[in-house]
């Protein structure tokens, strides 16, 4: 799969580094580059004439700013330069810049006088902002949020943390982002990725080559290209194949008069490609599983309770477990004693690739036994297991508060992953990926808060589900499945606004997200 990386500071500033030192490109060289790239983007935009401010601080992303702002001064730009920090802390390359824009005449101010501009450079802090915003630096910061001119950000909006998104007590809300070699985590997680208008990466000579052959960035998600190519990321399809090639998916979920969840979850697993795929529900969703779902095969149950109906049921679920190539448990299924006695049968005894979601989760919070059961079962089984929780069920599985997993997604993921043994989703805005035979956690970066509605999770885990079926490993299956689950999510906002999508809309979608008959490429 083609990856598009997302670097930490720490990360960049290695790259940076090993470009600079081991393969001699000078700092000067890349500055000018990162130059010359932004104001590429920016003569796209607005012509000779246009009114620009620059706005830099002390360190290089200031330096960059001052080239930007030199490089359109000569191309027949009005351009105004304000620098902001004391001069000790002036990096070498920034004093450079200043060095060059004094011989072609140009002052430099440090506040900002004008009220109106066509285009603001905000080249206040980039990737090595350390700690909040105060003062100069925020009111500077307020001041470009409220004149008017078009925003370009130079590599991060200012005010944003490069490595979480948060904002530092305040940031600077841009039109257009121009960052360089690969997009920081401060892009794409919330809140940054919301104040940095459009993002253009652009290539100034820091290459993978700068890795020096140790492992890359540790995050990671798949390429833009592939919102459009959904296909290429399932499995070659067999023309010749009938529906025991596709596999089949058992699917236990729903409970009493809660037939929701088990519906959504088993006609994804359909819709995502499956030959068959069996439902184990309550006996009270036999009618309308069979009224709307009328594909799925069938078994029910009554309450564990009821021994001699039970043992018969479970009889009925060993043939089940038997038959399919994946078990997805836990949709609907509520934690009633009945459904704990079921969960806890089908982590035991199913020998199959195995997908826990919703009140699966819950019931394995609860149980110090099972989790231990789950790390056995996949360390001296290598049993595939993949957990699906959202922040909420993940806080009570990893025993923390909801925040505090937002806070870090990324290494809470893994951390449970390594817990657990077991590939993790961490569902949010940025829904993380992570196993715990990798490093690297993958971050998605499709979908929408139209899905942020009831059901939306019980597709997912039928998609998932629907993969591991035919044959896609844990880790894949995760990553694929939650890339397209926020595509259809995607797909299903442009067709409706994101308000009035429902999960079942996501389903829907693949009707069409898949039509061109793709191949794992
Ligand atoms: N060759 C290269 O290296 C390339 C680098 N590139 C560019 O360099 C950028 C990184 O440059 P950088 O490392 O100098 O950091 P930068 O973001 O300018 O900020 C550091 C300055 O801010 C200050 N400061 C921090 N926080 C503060 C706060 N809250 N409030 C007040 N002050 C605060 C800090 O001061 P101090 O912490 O010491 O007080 C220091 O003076 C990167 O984003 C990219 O644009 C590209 O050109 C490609 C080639
Ligand atoms: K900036």
């Amino acid at each position: 799969m083609e990856k598009k990386y997302f670097v930490s500071s720490a990360e960049m500033k290695k790259y940076d580094r090993a470009t600079i030192n081991d393969f001699q490109v000078p700092s000067l060289v890349l500055m000018e580059r990162a130059a010359l790239e932004t104001v590429g983007e920016i003569e796209k935009r607005f012509g000779k004439g246009s009114r620009v401010l620059v706005v830099s601080g002390t360190g290089n992303n200031g330096g960059d700013g001052i080239a930007v702002g030199r490089i359109l001064m000569q191309r027949g730009y009005e351009v105004d330069f304000v620098l902001i920090g004391a001069e000790e802390k002036y990096s070498e390359e920034t004093r450079h810049q200043l060095v060059i824009i004094a011989k072609y005449g140009c002052t430099l101010k440090s506040k900002i006088e004008s009220m109106e501009y066509d285009i603001i450079i905000d080249a206040l802090f980039g990737i090595g902002l350390s700690r909040n915003v105060e003062g100069i630096y925020k009111k500077c910061i307020e001041t470009m949020n409220s004149i008017s001119g078009f925003i370009v950000s130079v590599d991060i909006p200012s005010g944003i943390n490069a490595d979480t998104g948060a904002v530092m007590n305040a940031a600077v809300k841009a039109d257009i982002t121009v960052t360089f070699a690969f997009e920081k985590l401060g892009h794409i997680l919330y809140p940054g990725c919301e104040y940095c208008g459009e993002v253009l990466c652009k290539d100034i000579g820091i290459t993978k080559e700068s890795f020096r052959g140790e492992e890359g960035p540790r995050v990671y998600s798949y390429a833009d290209r592939y919102r459009e190519q959904a296909a290429a990321l399932m499995p070659a399809r067999s023309r010749g194949g009938n529906k025991g090639t596709f596999g089949k998916a058992l699917v236990i979920a729903g409970s009493r008069n809660m037939s929701g969840a088990c519906e959504l979850c088993a006609r994804s697993a359909y819709r995502i490609g499956a030959g068959m795929v069996k439902v184990v529900t309550p006996e009270e969703n036999r009618e309308i599983i069979q009224k709307n779902l009328p594909e799925a095969l069938l078994s029910t149950y009554t309450d564990a309770e009821k021994t001699e109906s039970w043992k018969e049921f479970l009889q009925d679920l060993k043939e089940s477990m038997k038959w399919a190539d994946c078990i997805v448990i836990g949709p609907g299924i509520g934690k009633s004693g009945t459904a704990s006695i079921l969960f806890k049968y089908v982590v035991k005894e199913s020998a199959k690739p195995l997908v826990i979601d919703a009140d699966g989760l819950n019931l394995l919070a609860e149980s110090e036994e099972l989790q231990e059961l789950l790390r056995t079962l996949s360390l001296k089984e290598s049993r595939q297991i993949i957990v699906t929780p959202h922040v909420a069920e993940f806080a009570r599985l990893y025993g923390c508060r909801p925040e505090e997993v937002k806070k870090d997604i990324i290494s809470k993921t893994k951390e449970l992953a390594d817990r657990l043994c077991c590939t993790v989703v961490c569902k949010d805005a940025r829904t993380a990926v992570a196993d715990y035979m990798k490093r690297d956690v993958y971050l998605n970066a499709t979908g929408n808060d139209g899905m942020a509605t009831a059901g939306s999770g019980d597709v997912l885990a039928g998609i998932i589900g629907g993969l591991l079926t035919q044959g896609v490993r844990c880790r894949e299956a995760a990553e694929a499945g939650v890339f397209l689950h926020g595509r259809l999510g995607d797909l299903a906002a442009e067709r409706t606004g994101r308000y009035a999508v429902m999960a079942g809309d996501l389903t829907e979608q693949l009707k069409y997200i898949l039509s061109d008959e793709g191949k794992r490429r």
